[in-house]
C-alpha cells in the first residue's frame, strides 16, 4: 500500500458571479448568480514513503486545492484520498499529526508572538513531548540557523527569515510527510538555496517524504526524482524530470564562436537558430546527429574558438509542455 494514495480526485468550487458597477453590486446582494470551477476533474496518484515528488503545473492548474485535500483542509466532491490509511478530512486529528505543512504565502505561526512562543503553542497543540519538543525544536534552529530571530515577533522577520521559522514550524510535531506550497516564493536566491539543502537533506536523511508544488524549475531540477505536471484539473504527466524532457524537447544547442565571420552551414540534423557576427547557434535532435559529428564537420572546414553544448533550461521544457497541451494558465 502507497503512502498516499489518491484516485479520482474531483473538486468543483461554486464562485458567485457580479455584473459590474455599483447596481450589478446591488443585484448581486438580491440575487445570486452562481457558476462552477472544475478546479480537480480527476486526479490519481500514488506516492511511496520517503518519495520527493515535484508537483507542478501552470497557475489555477489546482495544486493548491490539491495540498489543501490531502491536508485535510477540503473535503473532495469525489474520489479517495488515503495517507497511511487515513481520509485527510475525515481523520483530521490524527491526520494532522502525521503531516507538516507550509504555505509560502501564509503563515502557521503567531503574527505578534516571538517565534520560540509560536513555537512552545505548536508543541502544545500537537501535544508533543516536551523533551522529545525540546530535542527536534534545537535541531531545527541549528539546522535552519534560527538561534538569533527567537526572540523576534514574527512580523519583523524578512521573508527568507520568515520561512526558515515556518519550515521548522510545521516539522516540530516530526512528521512522516511533508506538504510544500511554493516555499521559496519571494525568497532572495541565497535563502531560496538553504531551503532547497534543507528540504533535500530531510528527504534523503530522514525519509521525509515531501510533495512540492512551486512555479521555480531550478527548486525542481535541484529536488524532485519525479514530477506530476497537471493542467485542466488532470494528471498531464508523472515521470522523472529527464524523462519528459526526453519526450518534450529532446534538443541540444551547439554554440560556435568562429575566428572570422560565422559561415552559412547547411549540416544534416542541424538546424541555424542564430547567426551574429563570428557567432553561430546550432539546435539539433541528438537521437538524429551527434554533437562530436557536428563539430567534427564544423572544425575540418572552418577555424574555430571556441564551442559548447547546452540543452534547453528547464523552463523552456516545461513551458513547451504547457504549451503542447495546451494547458497555459487556467
Ligand atoms: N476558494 C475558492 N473559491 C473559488 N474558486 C477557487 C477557490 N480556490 C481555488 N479556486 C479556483 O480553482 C482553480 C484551481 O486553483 P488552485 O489554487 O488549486 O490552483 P494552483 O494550481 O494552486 O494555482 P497557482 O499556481 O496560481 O497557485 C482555479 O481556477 C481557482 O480560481
Amino acid at each position: 500500500m502507497p503512502q498516499i494514495l489518491v484516485q479520482d480526485l474531483a473538486k468543483t468550487y461554486r464562485v458567485a458571479e457580479r455584473d459590474p458597477g455599483m447596481l450589478g453590486a446591488v443585484r448581486g446582494l438580491v440575487r445570486r448568480r452562481w457558476r462552477t470551477v472544475e478546479a480537480l476533474k480527476d486526479v490519481s496518484f500514488s506516492l511511496e514513503r520517503g518519495e520527493l515528488l515535484g508537483f507542478i503545473g501552470p497557475n489555477g492548474a489546482g495544486k493548491s486545492t490539491t495540498i489543501k485535500i490531502l491536508s485535510g483542509i477540503l473535503r473532495p466532491d469525489g474520489g479517495r484520498v488515503e495517507i497511511e490509511g487515513l481520509v485527510p478530512y475525515a481523520d483530521r486529528i490524527k491526520h494532522v499529526a502525521r503531516i507538516g505543512v507550509v504555505f509560502g504565502q501564509r503563515t502557521q505561526l503567531w503574527w505578534d508572538l516571538p517565534v520560540i512562543d509560536g513555537f512552545d503553542l505548536l508543541r502544545d497543540i500537537y501535544r508533543v513531548d516536551p523533551q522529545r519538543y525540546k530535542a527536534t525544536r534545537d535541531e531545527l534552529v541549528a539546522m535552519l540557523r534560527l538561534e538569533k530571530l527567537l526572540d523576534q515577533p514574527v512580523r519583523q522577520l524578512s521573508l527568507g527569515q520568515r520561512m526558515r521559522a515556518e519550515i521548522a514550524a510545521a516539522l516540530l510535531h516530526e512528521p512522516s510527510i511533508l506538504f510544500l506550497d511554493e516555499p521559496t516564493i519571494g525568497l532572495d536566491a541565497p535563502s531560496k538555496l538553504a531551503v532547497r539543502e534543507f528540504v533535500k537533506k530531510l528527504n534523503q536523511e530522514r525519509g521525509v517524504t515531501v510533495l512540492l508544488t512551486t512555479h521555480d524549475m531550478h527548486d525542481i531540477e535541484a529536488l524532485a526524482q519525479r514530477v506530476i505536471v497537471i493542467g485542466h484539473g488532470q494528471v498531464l504527466a508523472d515521470s522523472p524530470f529527464e524523462a519528459l524532457r526526453a519526450n518534450v524537447l529532446a534538443e541540444r544547442r551547439l554554440f560556435v564562436d568562429f575566428a572570422g565571420d560565422a559561415p552559412a552551414l547547411d549540416l544534416p540534423g542541424a538546424e541555424v537558430r542564430n547567426r551574429d557576427g563570428r557567432s553561430l547557434e546550432l539546435a539539433f535532435d541528438p537521437r538524429v546527429t551527434s554533437a562530436p559529428a557536428l563539430i567534427a564537420a564544423i572544425t575540418a572546414r572552418h577555424a574555430v574558438e571556441d564551442i559548447h553544448v547546452e540543452q534547453p533550461a528547464i523552463e523552456e521544457v516545461i513551458a513547451k509542455f504547457y504549451d503542447l497541451h495546451g494547458a497555459n494558465e487556467a
